[in-house]
């Protein structure tokens, strides 16, 4: 179900600190005309965090519309530690949304048999398919590659948003022997190209708001087997997410994006706050200048 490069779309605001529902859609036709393979709604790149239930479904809005018109596939973030409140939220998905994105309980470190436990009873009542964000330097909770393997083989789960922060044996071990079905995605920008390289399917990178068909060539080029052309693409858009990761995320990407015009302002949320002139500087200059 999942292949190529996915945005997780930031939450652009305008001047009054309104979300800038306008640019979203602009933000959302400008990746997918690039080649993007889906969008991604309220991930921690939107700042879902910090968005009120009204603005989170003006969000989901525009983009299952954009979706819709370009026959692209909408994946919702949804982040939350408790199971009861997770399955919920889930049912009242709206329609047009074609995946969602959970979170491993986050903070609670409910151990790997209640990680399981928890995505199972959510893929029983899920309306879309989940895949499974794991990201342990972010929820403070482990899960190895026969865990992931075993979740993988439910039939409403339909991959994972890998994010280990870096390549390590479960990585090696999951990719190696994946379930019929069960996709896994980049999550880490830095080593999206090693994954890919191990078998990943694509990628849900919040760097492909910039050099988005760079992306897509990376992920195409490893499919297809030119190594050549995935090394050097890959080590290039490395540096580039280096660079948009070098402050907290998303505030140079949209630092970059507002410089470019897409997005009318760089604002984000607190505690997030703007990205420092000199990342944002540095960060448009590798996009151009990938050597240096
Ligand atoms: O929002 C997302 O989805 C992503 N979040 C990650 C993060 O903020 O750490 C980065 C990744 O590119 C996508």
């Amino acid at each position: 179900m999942f292949r190529g490069i996915h945005v997780p779309l930031v939450t652009p605001f305008d001047s009054s600190g309104a979300v800038a529902v306008d640019a979203i859609e602009k933000l959302a036709h400008h990746v997918l005309d690039q080649g993007a393979a889906g969008l991604v709604a309220l991930g921690t790149t939107g700042e879902v965090a910090a968005l009120d239930p009204a603005e989170r479904a003006q969000v989901i809005e525009v983009c299952a519309r954009v979706c819709e018109e370009r026959s692209a596939l909408l994946t919702v973030g949804l982040t939350g530690n408790d199971t009861r409140s997770t399955a919920r939220a889930l049912r009242e998905l709206p329609s047009g949304v074609h995946a969602a994105l959970v979170t491993v309980p986050y903070f609670l470190r409910p151990g790997e048999r209640g990680v399981i436990a928890h995505f199972e009873a959510l893929a029983e009542e899920s309306p879309v398919p989940l895949i499974i964000y794991h990201i342990p330097y972010r929820t403070g909770q482990a899960v190895g590659a026969g865990a992931l393997r075993r979740l993988g083989r439910h039939p409403n789960i339909a991959g994972v948003k890998y994010a280990v922060g870096g390549i390590d044996q479960d990585t090696v071990e999951l990719l190696g022997d994946l379930p019929e079905g069960f996709d896994v995605m980049g999550g880490d920008d830095a080593f999206v190209s090693p994954l890919l390289a191990l078998g990943a399917a694509g990628g849900i990178l919040a760097s492909a708001h910039l050099e988005t068909r760079s992306f897509v060539d990376l992920a195409d080029a490893w499919r297809a087997g030119d190594v050549e052309r995935a090394r050097q693409l890959g080590s290039r858009l490395a540096r580039l997410s280096a660079a948009l990761f070098a402050e907290p995320n998303p505030t140079v990407i949209k630092g970059v994006l507002h410089a470019q015009g897409l997005i009318p302002t760089p604002d984000v949320r607190l505690p997030l706050v703007p990205a420092t002139s000199e990342a944002v500087s540095q960060a448009r200059l590798v996009a151009v200048h990938p050597g240096e």
